[in-house]
């Protein structure tokens, strides 16, 4: 697309079903862009007041009544996308919103909106700034009480705000070092603003440290916790997930090596969102097939927050699967006995070597605290701080800025110069962070602090 045609594109009144499927209770039909009063004028006969729930008639343009529903108009910028907006709650039957829709779409210089297009224009008329975007996202999607309250702090402008805050500091910094720049031929410039300077750079990069230290928390709260299922063929894994799952998702048989792909299903612990995987039996193979899925049943377990590790006669792990807890590459592992319903007398009083869970998929002995183990561990990898840092992007946003940053503070015998462009690349690594990279940002800073009167 040319770049005048997407300006044309910018400038389109849009429309699209903004409520789920129909047949529903309600439908909400949204409406964005200039033409939106002419839009209302045409079906409703007037614009109503703003902002104001009115009952109308929604009429086609031949004058015959589709529906009767409730309709809001929003004056821009005071809107969702900062332009005169409307919203049609119609009946949400088929044919009310199939009628609906060809109205408008035969309407002039209107068209079905694309996915995300409301938010692009909230986005593009600086509603909205490129974390609380990702979150409008989030919050459609969340399926968890910690996925929603994660997603609506970041609304909220959680890591925007303290984004906000460090592209400040760094720009005032830029500022100092301007203008020492521009006075350096002058004998009257002290010295001790440069100091100051690097002592608060110093102090920016240990606070944006302090939050990546946060480590990836606030993605698996974002994307769910990972819990793999490992063991010997025939020892229960797929019966467990079945359980757990409260579904038949799982193919259970007693020939051992049943399951070959890995199987996901998608619990609520807690509120946190976990995903449960169920992997091939671990045993030597010569079968193409089942070596694969032991090949990727030990690849899932290796980045697993935790691994659940099932034998009915309680088999320890092999060793290469999971070293000791001391290993540093791994992350936890229980050993679960299964088939506790068929445990004999003696073997139940026999002292195992380690066994942390024993239950019974078939009768459900042991699930109930088997879960109520599993939510305690997931929510005990939840920091009571709640995370901003929220997606990989994040991460590698501010992993650049902290990088420019730390080696404009220790390269001190550089040229300021050379400092200053690392300071500023700090600063277009958080601006792409909130979305938004605009050198006017700097001037203004630099107008602003120092009247140099030049
Ligand atoms: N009916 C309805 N419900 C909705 C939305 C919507 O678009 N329509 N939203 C859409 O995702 C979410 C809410 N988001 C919104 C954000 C801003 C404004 C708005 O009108 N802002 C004005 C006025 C603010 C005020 O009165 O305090 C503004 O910011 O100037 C409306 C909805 C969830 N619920
Ligand atoms: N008595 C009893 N039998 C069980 C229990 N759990 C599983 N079984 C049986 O053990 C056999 C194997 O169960 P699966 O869940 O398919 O075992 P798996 O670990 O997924 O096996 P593979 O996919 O082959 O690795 C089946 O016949 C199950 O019915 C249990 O708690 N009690
Ligand atoms: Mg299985």
């Amino acid at each position: 697309m040319s770049a005048r045609a997407g300006m044309e594109r910018d400038r389109d009144t849009i429309f699209a079903l903004a409520s789920g499927r129909p047949p529903a209770g309600l439908a909400v039909v949204r409406i964005s862009g200039p033409r939106t009063r002419l839009v209302l004028e045409t079906t409703l006969g007037a614009v109503p007041p703003a902002r104001r729930a009115a009952y109308r008639a929604i009429r086609a343009p031949g004058g015959e009544t589709i529906d009767r529903g409730v309709v809001l108009f929003f004056e821009g910028p005071a809107s969702y996308t900062g332009e005169d907006s409307a919203e049609l709650h119609l009946h949400g039957g088929r044919a009310v919103v199939a009628a609906t829709l060809a109205i408008l779409g035969d309407l002039p210089g209107l068209r079905p909106a694309t996915a995300g297009e409301f938010t692009r224009r909230a986005f593009d008329n600086g509603r909205l700034d490129l974390t609380a975007v990702e979150a409008v996202a989030d919050l459609v999607a969340a399926e968890t009480d910690a996925q929603r309250r994660q997603a609506l702090r970041q609304l909220d402008g959680g890591l925007a705000e303290v984004a906000g805050d460090w592209r400040r500091r760094l720009l005032h910094a830029r500022a100092l070092i301007e203008a020492e720049l521009d006075f350096a031929d002058e004998d009257d410039v002290p010295d001790s603003a440069a100091a100051a300077v690097w002592a608060d750079m110093a102090q920016l990069s240990a606070d944006l440290g302090k939050v990546l230290a946060g480590g990836r928390v606030g993605e698996r709260i974002r994307d769910g916790f990972e819990i793999a299922i490992l063991g010997p063929p025939n020892a229960g894994k797929s019966s467990l997930l079945n359980a757990l799952a409260g579904r038949d998702v799982a193919i259970v048989t007693d020939v051992p090596g049943t399951t070959r792909d890995l199987l996901e299903v998608h619990l609520d612990l807690g509120g946190f969102a976990v995903t449960l995987v169920d992997t091939a039996g671990l045993r030597e193979t010569t079968e193409t097939v089942e070596a694969e899925g032991i090949r990727r049943a030990k690849a899932r377990a290796a980045d697993a927050d935790l691994v659940l590790w099932l034998a009915d006669a309680g088999q320890p792990p092999p060793a290469d699967l999971h070293g000791s807890e001391t290993d540093a590459g791994s992350g936890p592992l229980w050993i679960i006995g299964t088939k506790r319903d068929l445990d004999s007398d003696s073997k139940r009083d026999s002292p195992a070597a380690r066994l942390d869970h024993r239950i019974s998929a078939q009768t459900g002995a042991g699930l109930d605290s088997l879960v109520a183990a599993l939510t305690a561990h997931v929510a005990g990898l939840v920091p009571a701080e709640p995370a901003l840092v929220t997606r990989a992007r994040h991460r590698l946003c501010l992993q650049a800025a902290k990088t420019a940053i730390d080696a404009a503070v220790a390269n001190g015998a550089a040229p300021l110069e050379v400092r200053a462009e690392g300071l500023r690349q700090a600063g277009e690594a958080l601006g792409e962070l909130i979305g938004r990279i605009d050198v006017e940002d700097v001037l203004g800073a630099i107008f602003s602090e120092f009247c140099v009167g030049k």
